[in-house]
């Protein structure tokens, strides 16, 4: 298991095996086998993390489309609608939250050594894998090996009650994004696309991915729908127009949102100002849909079945 905190020799010998999976890449298969191993033992909810009551993937099959950005201002917004609500960074590959929510040199903070408590911001809990490893090393882990981190990040973080958290998934289809929707109770994803073809036929693929995996697909946000010029307001469709709202009908899932591409969004972010917290009144309408988003999302999570399950977990060798 990964031991965050200290670099304390390992006690058991399978501790000891498993340490030294970590530690760097898995070469082996009996190395990858011990990470899958261990990270099987967060089947159920943990102690926390069961103070959670929803729990939703935001997601894309291609990178740069603005999964994280949407993730957080997704979250800001549903905090807005009255929502205790929290993110949780899981982008491995790119960890962007710290930078957007203002907190880059904030480090993990443990009070006993074992579990972390998670920032605050505007109220927001959040946590990220950016508060406890460097974006260089994280890109150099083995599937299993970011699956197991993951899933310990969001078990053993002292997560207030939230009603719900935003998990703000590493782009694409493969290892990683199938062990942490098979290994978390998870209530539904949301599929972030730009409206090209390129991000379109990816998004498609994330769809098809929670399919197998029985996660409902609560919803499509298309971002950078169309430019809007933030000196006259003029609108452009510079992506083409409607693509993500043509992939949502062939899927029969609803569009949350068409979101502009504006300059703004981009220096918020850079900023670490979130949209939703900018005090400049310029900024009110660039919000709106955004809490429209929120309010698409929480009518979605309001008409699933009451009993959802938690979906099956499956071991396979490939
Ligand atoms: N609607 C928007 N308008 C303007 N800029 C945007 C918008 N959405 C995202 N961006 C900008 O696009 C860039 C990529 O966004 P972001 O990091 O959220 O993408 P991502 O899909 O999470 O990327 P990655 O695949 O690396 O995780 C950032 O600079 C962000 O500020």
């Amino acid at each position: 298991m990964f031991n965050w905190f200290s670099q304390k020799r390992p006690a058991s010998a399978a501790e000891a095996e498993q340490a030294e999976a970590t530690a760097q890449p898995a070469k082996t298969l009996a190395a990858a086998n011990a990470v899958k191993a261990s990270a099987a033992q967060y089947t159920e909810p943990h102690y926390a993390f069961q103070r959670v009551r929803q729990l939703v993937l935001v997601a894309s099959g291609k990178g740069g489309v603005g999964k994280s950005t949407t993730a957080v201002n997704m979250a800001m917004a549903l905090q807005a609608e009255g929502l205790k609500a929290g993110i949780l960074d899981a982008d491995i590959y790119g960890p962007s939250i710290p930078l957007m929510l203002g907190l880059e040199q904030a480090k993990a903070d443990s009070p006993d050594g074992k579990t972390m408590l998670p920032q605050y911001v505007g109220g927001l809990a959040v946590q990220s894998i950016g508060f406890l490893i460097s974006p260089d090393k994280a890109t150099v882990w083995r599937g299993p090996m970011a699956s197991q981190a993951l899933l310990q990040l969001i078990h053993e973080t002292q997560w207030p009650e939230l009603d719900i958290l935003i998990v703000d998934m590493p782009p694409g289809t493969g290892d990683i994004q199938l062990t942490l929707s098979q290994k978390l109770a998870v209530t539904g994803a949301v599929i972030v696309t730009t409206p090209q073809d390129v991000a379109l036929s990816d998004a498609q693929k994330a769809i098809t991915m929670f399919g197998q995996v029985q996660i409902p697909v609560l919803g499509l946000v298309e971002n950078m729908s169309y430019y809007q010029c933030s000196a006259c307001g003029h609108q452009e469709a510079i992506f083409g127009t409607d693509g993500g709202k043509r992939l949502a009908e062939r899927y029969q899932l609803p569009v949350l949102a068409q979101l502009p591409l504006h300059s703004r969004v981009r220096q918020c972010a850079d900023q670490g100002v979130p949209l939703l917290l900018s005090d400049d009144p310029a900024d009110d309408a660039l919000c709106l849909p955004y809490l429209q988003m929120a309010q698409q999302l929480m009518q979605q999570l309001a008409a699933l079945p009451a009993n959802q399950s938690t979906p099956e977990i499956v071991f396979t060798d490939d």
